[in-house]
């Protein structure tokens, strides 16, 4: 997998750093600063301890962790938050527990989120009378079919 360096500092220097856990992981896990307690639908943003510098062209994409989610219904209410590389705050995720019954207890320094350092373009919007057509067309929002049918429909 290529890498890219990315210059960080420490808002809270007792926190561990990101880090990936296996070899060709995607995402840095980040941790929470701060004890937490989510009540069923309750929502907080937390801080990460850390600050980082991307390289222009490069964006940070904060995703939930997949074993908090379906153990305890822990996820991002932004997912994935974006973290654009002109930012040079503290990486905050905004985290909520979408359990219907559970409170979801956190503990500083708990991984709660990960970070994927991904390239990223550009748009340069060129406005033009029609777009040339394809196969898919306009079709969209399930008209490949597949889906589940809703209670609503019959
Ligand atoms: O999960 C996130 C999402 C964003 N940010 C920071 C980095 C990002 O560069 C900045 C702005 O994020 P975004 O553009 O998603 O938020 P906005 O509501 O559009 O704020 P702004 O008006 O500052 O762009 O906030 C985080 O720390 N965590
Ligand atoms: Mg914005």
């Amino acid at each position: 997998m290529s890498s890219v360096q990315v210059l960080l500092s420490r808002v809270d220097p007792d926190v561990p750093l990101p880090s990936y856990a296996r070899p060709d992981d995607a995402g840095a896990d980040l941790v929470t600063t701060r004890d937490v307690v989510l009540a069923p639908g309750e929502r907080a943003v937390v801080g990460t301890g850390v600050a980082i510098a991307l390289p222009s062209g490069y964006a940070g994409f904060v995703h939930p962790r997949s074993g908090l989610a379906a153990r305890v219904g822990l996820s991002i209410v932004n997912t994935p938050g974006t973290i654009d590389a002109g930012y040079r705050g503290e990486i905050k995720v905004c985290l909520v527990n979408l359990d219907p019954a559970e409170p979801v207890e956190l503990t500083r320094g708990d991984r709660i989120a990960q970070l994927i350092v991904q390239r990223v373009s550009r748009a340069e919007f060129v406005e033009v009378d029609e777009l040339e057509p394809t196969d898919r067309g306009t079709g969209g929002y399930g008209s490949t079919g597949g889906h589940a049918t809703l209670g609503t429909e019959n």
